[in-house]
């Protein structure tokens, strides 16, 4: 196996970044929560009410300039643009597959790119999202992994990704997103609370109203974290990067396995069931000649039946930094049948838009080495 050294991501000059640098750049207004807002427009002499009907534009209408509010009064819009500015995720790239995949290359402010996918199934639009640009966990099967972080999304990057996917989705396939997977760029429980706050505004009446049940947040295996999550009650679903269900073969390909070791996790999980009541999925890549053989089913096995989960196994998507493949079909399927004969219910997950590189960070690693 060769695992190449780490990348490091240059950050280009924003596109839309303020060029006096003699003043400083303007907050963002959706920093601001409802009450915030109110308090500003008190603050200002404006009635409080206005917060609520500028709340609803920025959310609700994902409007991407002041201007656009149109039932405000231009002094009030005029208001807003010397205090605050409005910093939208812009489209960047998009590349449909043969299989109907489309992945998007989102541009934020900053400059800094990150990735989504629109995956569409028979009865489901799934939007697949990005916590975080880069990542700092370093697993050696992904293309992210060989990326430094740069830096959290915050709440309004991550639900302008869902806000783009869902425009996306209606416009080819005519029909609105029916799922989110934070399965993008990024470790979501290494940028907690944003996260938190970005599924409270997709699921919020003031933003997309979608239920939680349609989202699944996808961990490499924080056990501190998962436990949080069972204490905030969350309820969207939450899925564990296993791979490997034997701490020296993990610790090999996902080196957060060292200090959050299968135990850990295993008692994280039991808490954030009995907290939650949530079902976990266990995410699983059965890589040739790795964790492939009936003995790593066992131990697959071992650890799941503890909790009321379920297995996923992926189809791997190969990545230009290190040279991990699919095991054969059969042997993927000898895996499946043991876990299934003793109760365990599998998936097996094809991969999607494999000749538009849809492995997460593909398309950021490709645009940063032509730099
Ligand atoms: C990219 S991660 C992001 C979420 C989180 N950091 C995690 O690890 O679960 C989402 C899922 O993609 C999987 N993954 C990473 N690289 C992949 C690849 N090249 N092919 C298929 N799946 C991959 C990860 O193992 C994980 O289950
Ligand atoms: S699999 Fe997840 S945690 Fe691991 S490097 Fe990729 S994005 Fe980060």
């Amino acid at each position: 196996m060769i695992i190449k050294p780490k990348l490091h991501i240059k950050v280009k000059e924003a596109p839309t970044a303020e060029t006096d640098h003699s003043k400083p750049p303007l907050k963002d207004i959706r920093k601001l929560s409802l009450e915030e807002l109110k308090v500003f427009f008190v603050e200002q002499g404006e009635k409080a009410f206005r917060a609520k009907q500028v709340y609803e534009w920025l959310w609700k209408k994902s409007v991407t300039d002041f201007e656009q509010m149109t039932n405000l009064p231009v002094s009030l819009r005029m208001l807003m643009a010397t205090h605050f500015t409005i910093n939208p995720v812009t489209i960047a790239q998009e590349q449909i597959s043969k299989d109907g995949t489309v992945k998007v290359g989102f541009r934020l402010y900053d400059g800094n790119l990150v990735e989504g996918v629109l995956i569409p199934t028979e009865d489901r639009m799934t939007a697949c999202i990005s916590s975080q640009v880069g990542c700092s966990l370093t697993c050696k099967f992904c293309a992210t992994g060989y990326m430094e972080r740069v830096r959290n999304l915050d709440p309004a990057e991550m639900y302008d990704q869902v806000v783009l996917i869902d425009r996306i989705a209606r416009l080819t396939y005519q029909m609105p997103l029916t799922n989110i997977v934070y399965m993008g760029m990024g470790e979501p429980m290494l940028n907690y609370a944003n996260v938190l706050k970005s599924t409270e505004l997709i699921t919020s009446s003031e933003g997309l109203g979608m239920a939680a049940k349609r989202i699944t947040v996808s961990t490499a295996g924080i056990a501190k974290m998962i436990k949080k999550l069972g204490d905030d009650g969350v309820k969207f679903n939450l899925a564990l990067s296993l791979h490997a269900a034997n701490d020296v073969k993990r610790n090999q390909i996902m080196p957060i396995n060292e200090s959050n070791t299968l135990e850990a996790l295993r008692d994280a999980l039991k808490y954030f069931y009995q907290k939650t009541k949530n079902k976990v999925t266990f995410e699983y890549i059965v890589f040739n000649n790795f964790n492939d053989t009936l003995k790593d089913a066992e131990e697959l096995y071992r650890f799941c039946k503890h909790l009321p989960a379920k297995v996923n196994i992926i189809e791997y998507n190969p990545i230009a930094e290190a040279e991990f493949t699919n095991a054969e079909e059969d042997k993927i399927s000898k895996f499946a049948k043991y876990l299934e004969d003793r109760g365990i219910v599998v998936n097996i997950r094809r991969s999607r838009g494999k000749d538009i590189d849809a492995a997460c960070g593909q398309l950021a690693i490709k645009e940063r080495n032509k730099e």
